[in-house]
C-alpha cells in the first residue's frame, strides 16, 4: 500500500490540464445524487461556478516550487529568517473541505547567502496548500523544497490549523487546533537554533 502522506510530489508535468468539462459533468451528478435539481434556477451555473473555484482551489497541482522560489544572492545575510502567521487555506484530501490556519516558515540560507523574496515563502506555501492534502505533507514539501531549492543550512516549517472535516461534521470539535512540524539541517542538529526560532515563532505578537 503506499503511504499517503509520503505520497511522491508530482510535479506539473505529471499533471492534465484542469478538465472544466469533466469537473461541471461531476458536480451536475453530485447535485443530482443528493436529490437536488440542477436545472433549477439556482443551481443552473453552479457546476460551471464549482468547476472554476476548483481549478482555483488546485492550481498549486500544476505548479512547481521552482516556479516561486526564485532566488537572489545579494544580499549577504546567512542567519535565519522567519516569516510567521501565514494565513493558510487548503483543502483536505479526504472531505474535500478546507482547513485553515497559519504556517511559520523559517530557514537559514546557505552560506552564499542564497536568499529568496519574503512574499516568496507565501508563495510557496500557498503552492502546496492549492492541491488536495494531509497537514503532514503539506508540511513536510513546504520545508524539502526550501532545503533542496536555496540549498539551505536549515528549515522550520510550524503549521497549525483547523480542520473543517473535524468541525462542521463527523467528531464536530470546534475550535481543535492540530500543530504539525518538519524540521530540517541545522534546525534539527542545533537544539540552541531550533529552540531561537520556536521563541520566534511564539513571541508576542503586536
Ligand atoms: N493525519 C491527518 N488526518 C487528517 C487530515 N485531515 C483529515 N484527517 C483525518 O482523516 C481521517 C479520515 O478517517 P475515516 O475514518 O477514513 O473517515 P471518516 O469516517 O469521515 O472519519 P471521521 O472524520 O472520524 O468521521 C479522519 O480521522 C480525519 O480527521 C490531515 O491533514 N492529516
Ligand atoms: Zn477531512
Amino acid at each position: 500500500m503506499t503511504d499517503p502522506i509520503a505520497a511522491p510530489d508530482r510535479g506539473p508535468q505529471d499533471v492534465p490540464a484542469f478538465d472544466h468539462e469533466r469537473a461541471e459533468a461531476a458536480v451536475r451528478e453530485l447535485l443530482a445524487a443528493i436529490g437536488e435539481d440542477p436545472d433549477r434556477e439556482g443551481l443552473r451555473d453552479t457546476p460551471a461556478r464549482v468547476a472554476r473555484a476548483y481549478a482555483e482551489l488546485t492550481a498549486g497541482l500544476r505548479m512547481a516550487p521552482e516556479d516561486v522560489l526564485t532566488t537572489t544572492f545579494d544580499l549577504g545575510h546567512d542567519e535565519m529568517v522567519l516569516v510567521r502567521d501565514i494565513e493558510l487555506w487548503s483543502m483536505c484530501e479526504h472531505h474535500l473541505v478546507p482547513f485553515t490556519g497559519v504556517a511559520h516558515v523559517g530557514y537559514i540560507p546557505a552560506e552564499s547567502g542564497k536568499i529568496t523574496g519574503l512574499s516568496k515563502l507565501a508563495r510557496l506555501v500557498d503552492l502546496y496548500a492549492k492541491r488536495p492534502q494531509v497537514q503532514e505533507r503539506l508540511t513536510t514539501q513546504v520545508a524539502d523544497s526550501l532545503m533542496e531549492i536555496l540549498d539551505a543550512r536549515g528549515v522550520i516549517v510550524v503549521i497549525e490549523a483547523e480542520h473543517l472535516c473535524m468541525t462542521m461534521r463527523g467528531v464536530r470539535k470546534a475550535g481543535a487546533r492540530t500543530i504539525t512540524s518538519a524540521v530540517r539541517g541545522l534546525m534539527l542538529s542545533s537544539p540552541t537554533t531550533r529552540a531561537e526560532a520556536m521563541a520566534l515563532i511564539h513571541s508576542p505578537r503586536g
